[in-house]
């Protein structure tokens, strides 16, 4: 069984969590509350900022000349047309560009931002890819199957979200990421491979908690 194929049959219980969270469910039935919409969309503007970094590390660490012009694809795809879906969404809520930018960073944010880039710029290449595969393989997945719920992909709201993340595009760059794991995992101890499960791990549940908070529109406790 393939490296990817393992993880991702071993974190299916978290993986459904992530799934059926209700701002994935209300996103899909477009019943889903645009001050919480609001809320994520700005944290994610600004997770996307840093995880545009790992990209760039990934550039630095790649082993070939296919994977560095890979990276560097997704660094400009991440900046200039994943971002520029928040910047359009946050033109509708009335936020400028700048003021994404300036915006407060929540806990889970921070964490989730910090954790990543802590694996990236310690760890190997396959540290890396294991800490940005759920990210890309999630919301790959997500994208499908929101996008299979008639109707929903041309909500007013949500559509452009839906069709960007179950578009062809999203889903090329993320199966790459899907071999790349399977690549980089290959011939690595059983200890290694665990720590890259870990990391896997800990970010599929990040991944949990990023909806998790938007849904509640959690800050900081001490700040309410
Ligand atoms: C939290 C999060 N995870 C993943 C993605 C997809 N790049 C995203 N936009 N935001």
């Amino acid at each position: 069984m393939k490296f990817s194929e393992h993880l991702y049959h071993k974190l299916q219980p978290i993986w459904r969590k992530n799934h059926s969270h209700p701002f994935v469910k209300e996103m899909g039935d477009g019943t889903l509350d645009p001050d919480k919409f609001r809320f994520y969309m700005v944290q994610d503007y600004l997770y996307l900022i840093d995880y545009s970094k790992l990209f760039a590390l990934g550039a630095v660490k790649a082993t070939n000349l296919e994977d560095m012009g890979t990276f560097s694809s997704l660094l400009d795809s991440t900046i200039n047309e994943e971002m520029s879906l928040h910047r359009q969404y946050a033109s509708r809520f009335g936020i400028s560009a700048e003021e994404l930018e300036a915006a407060e960073p929540s806990p889970i944010t921070l964490a989730y931002t910090h954790y990543m880039l802590y694996s990236a710029q310690n760890g190997t290449l396959a540290e890396l890819v294991a800490a940005l595969l759920p990210c890309m393989w999630s919301y790959w997945e997500i994208g499908k199957e929101l996008n299979e719920i008639p109707g929903a992909s041309e909500h007013d709201l949500y559509g452009d979200w839906i069709k960007m993340y179950s578009s062809e595009e999203f889903g090329e760059l993320a199966t790459w990421c899907i071999r790349l794991m399977d690549k980089a995992a290959n011939g690595k101890s059983e200890e290694e491979l665990l720590k890259l499960e870990n990391i896997f791990l800990n970010t599929t549940r990040f991944e949990y908690m990023f909806w998790d908070v938007a849904y509640n529109k959690e800050m900081w406790p001490t700040d309410e």
